[in-house]
């Protein structure tokens, strides 16, 4: 049965940070993505983790786009993802690793793909997302066994990697069976309305619109969520619920006066937001 995912969920996620605290106990994260055609989505990714409260951003992309993530984002720090042994180094030091967003699908991004997979540990948490979610259903790999892994499709990209079709892709096809043999311990399955698939049973969205139908909306949500389950670490599950949740209330807020919600605008209101809903309890 699919649950309502109340505003609920923000209050049990979203706390008050200690005094006593730094930035390394708000999440190391690593975010991998942006070719050199789609920089735009990691950047935005980046945006998006930094505001949403990540203790410590890395960003492993085409070197094409670093002076663009410096300019945009100066608190996250750059890293050529062609540099393997700095990209190893950024793998092993990370809490969360997000991997995907405008990575494309050549040779190079299918190897890196591999790669990142084998190598996070089961103290990591990884979220796949947009092309890195296409290599993984063309190329048939499968999600590692021992990592929580979070995995953020659009309908097609569900359909590419479950082979169910669009359409067909409601509650009971994404059963107990399919979980193990995909090893994905969230689903959150984008669409109006989002679902997010866990073991803590379906729960469903229902805050959101059409005013978020735009280019980079996937990517700003990879990156909050990456923060939030960087940050906050008692139930990732909540964690990932609470950050879907905050995406579409903060594009819901903001298109009572604008009729799209730019990606951006969303990652800059965030922390607004996350104090309005901590001041509450
Ligand atoms: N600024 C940047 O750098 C940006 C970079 N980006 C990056 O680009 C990479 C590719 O991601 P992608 O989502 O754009 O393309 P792809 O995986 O081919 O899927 C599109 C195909 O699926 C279909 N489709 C069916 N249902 C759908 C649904 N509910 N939602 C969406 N699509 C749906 C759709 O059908 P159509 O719209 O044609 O009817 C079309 O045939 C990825 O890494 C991403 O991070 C983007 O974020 C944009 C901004
Ligand atoms: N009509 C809509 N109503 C509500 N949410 C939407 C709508 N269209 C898109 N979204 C949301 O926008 C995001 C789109 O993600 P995605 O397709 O991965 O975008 P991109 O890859 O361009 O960043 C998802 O969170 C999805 O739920
Ligand atoms: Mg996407």
């Amino acid at each position: 049965m699919v649950q309502k995912l109340t505003e609920n969920i923000l209050k049990e996620v979203i706390v008050r940070r200690p005094d006593e605290s730094q930035k390394g106990d708000f999440g190391h994260v690593l975010l991998i993505g942006g070719n050199n055609q789609l920089g735009g989505a990691i950047l935005m990714a980046a945006q998006a983790a930094v505001s949403s409260g990540a203790g410590l951003t890395t960003v492993a992309t085409d070197v094409v786009n670093r002076t663009a993530l410096h300019s945009r984002t100066p608190e996250a720090m750059f890293i050529d993802w062609t540099d393997q042994s700095q990209l190893d180094a950024a793998i092993h030091k990370s809490d969360v690793v997000l991997l995907g967003p405008g990575m494309g699908t050549n040779q190079f991004a299918v190897a890196l793909v591999e790669h990142v997979l084998d190598l996070v540990n089961q103290e990591q948490i990884l979220i796949v997302d947009g092309s890195a979610l296409t290599i993984v259903a063309k190329e048939n790999l499968v999600f590692p066994r021992d990592t929580f892994t979070v995995v953020t499709p659009h309908q097609m990209e569900w359909e590419r990697l479950s082979k169910i079709k669009i359409g067909y892709q409601h509650e009971v096809q994404m059963n107990e069976v399919q979980r193990q043999i995909l090893n994905i311990d969230v689903l959150v399955l984008k669409q109006h309305h989002t679902v997010i698939y866990s073991s803590a049973g379906q729960y469903q969205l229902e805050i959101g619109g059409a005013y978020q139908a735009t280019g980079g909306m996937g990517d700003t949500l990879g990156g909050i969520v990456a923060a939030f389950v960087g940050q906050f670490k008692r139930n990732p599950i909540n964690s990932v619920m609470a950050a879907v949740y905050a995406h579409s209330a903060v594009a819901e807020q903001m298109a009572q006066y604008s009729y799209v919600v730019k990606p951006s605008f969303i990652a800059d209101g965030m922390g607004n937001f996350m104090a309005q809903v901590q001041s509450n309890i």
